[in-house]
């Protein structure tokens, strides 16, 4: 799906007093008129170069924050910097697909894009084709680019629109649930689309529900609840917080069990035919070769990490109330 021609690199950064940060908030809010504060102080970075999972249950104010910085709906509090720039500066290196973009369905997919590239002032219309073309290449649409819109399956859509983010270099895109409402297969498309697209040097900022998501598709992640922000880093910082279970299969529940306190592993639950506890600091090689001396039959071992619904969880206290 690469393009063998590359789209030129996006516009160096040529100052750059945020340290690398591709997004900087500070104190953002957003109180709405009823008195609804859908987002509440909020203190984020997106390093460069990350894909950042803005991750959340519906409602938690992830829309709400993207509004904000694209300037699309203004904060009631704090400020925001994109790319280490004031927002009209950044703007033009920042590629966003927010609600998606309209397309004409009798249109094809390449006539589509040149009207979005017609509506750019800043770009030559000689070029117009060119661009078009690299874009549709970039999103692996070259060879459907005849094709009308209407005839495109749901992930072919979503690539069209993340396409005409990208007609000119970016630096920075932002996607708002990239995923939702497609199919198993125009899922598998779009993520693997958000992961060559970082690999190309562009920072993704990619809202979502869905914590596999996240988890499969994200370098970093801020967890967001009723408008603020619980937890952000990389995700192995974010699992760091919770330690990993190790589980053992055996028929010999009550034995292994207490050799696994005896040990100090901590929380040791027994259920079927399985014993689970916190790992802790502990060796799961040492624990095993403790089972086995005194006679256990281990017939599996294994280290689950957290997932990011426990740690969600454990920061919130709440249900993650939606479809991982
Ligand atoms: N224009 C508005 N006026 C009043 N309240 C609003 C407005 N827009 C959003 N809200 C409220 O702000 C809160 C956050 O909404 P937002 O859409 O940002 O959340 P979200 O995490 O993106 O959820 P979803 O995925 O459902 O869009 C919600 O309680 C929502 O009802």
């Amino acid at each position: 799906m690469r393009a063998p021609e590359r789209a030129p690199a996006a516009p160096p950064a040529a100052e750059d007093p945020a340290g690398g940060a591709a997004i900087v908030t500070r104190g953002l809010t957003k109180r709405f008129r009823g008195g609804q504060v859908a987002v509440d102080g909020l203190d984020l970075t997106v390093p460069a170069g990350s894909v950042f999972g803005f991750l959340g249950p519906n409602g938690s104010g992830k829309t709400t924050t993207i509004r904000m910085l694209l300037g699309l709906v203004a904060p009631t509090g704090g400020t925001h910097e994109l790319l280490g720039l004031p927002l009209a500066r950044a703007l033009p290196a920042v590629g966003a697909v927010v609600e998606g973009p309209a397309f004409y369905p009798y249109l094809s997919g390449s006539a589509n894009l040149l009207r979005f590239d017609a509506a750019n002032p800043a770009a030559s219309g000689r070029d117009a084709a060119r661009r078009v073309g690299r874009a549709l290449e970039r999103v692996g649409l070259s060879a459907a680019a005849g094709k009308r819109y209407r005839a495109y399956s749901l992930g072919m859509r979503q690539r069209l629109a993340i396409a005409a983010a990208l007609l000119t270099p970016r630096r920075l895109l932002v996607l708002d649930e990239p995923t939702n409402g497609l199919d198993p297969q125009g899922t598998r498309e779009v993520r693997a689309l958000v992961k060559e697209i970082a690999g190309d040097g562009t920072t993704v900022f990619v809202s979502s529900h869905l914590l596999a998501e996240v988890e499969q598709m994200c370098t970093h992640a801020g967890i967001m609840s009723h408008g603020r922000l619980v937890a952000h880093g990389t995700l192995t910082e974010l699992h760091a917080g919770r330690s990993a279970r190790l589980r053992v299969e055996t028929p010999d529940l009550a034995h292994a069990a207490g050799i696994l306190a005896s040990l100090g592993l901590a929380d040791v639950r027994a259920a079927g035919e399985e014993v689970t506890a916190e790992l802790g600091e502990h060796a799961p090689d040492r624990v095993n070769a403790e089972l086995v001396r005194q006679g256990v039959a281990v017939r599996g071992l294994a280290v689950a990490r957290p997932s990011l619904e426990e740690v969600f969880v454990g920061l919130t206290g709440e249900g993650f109330d939606v479809d991982g």
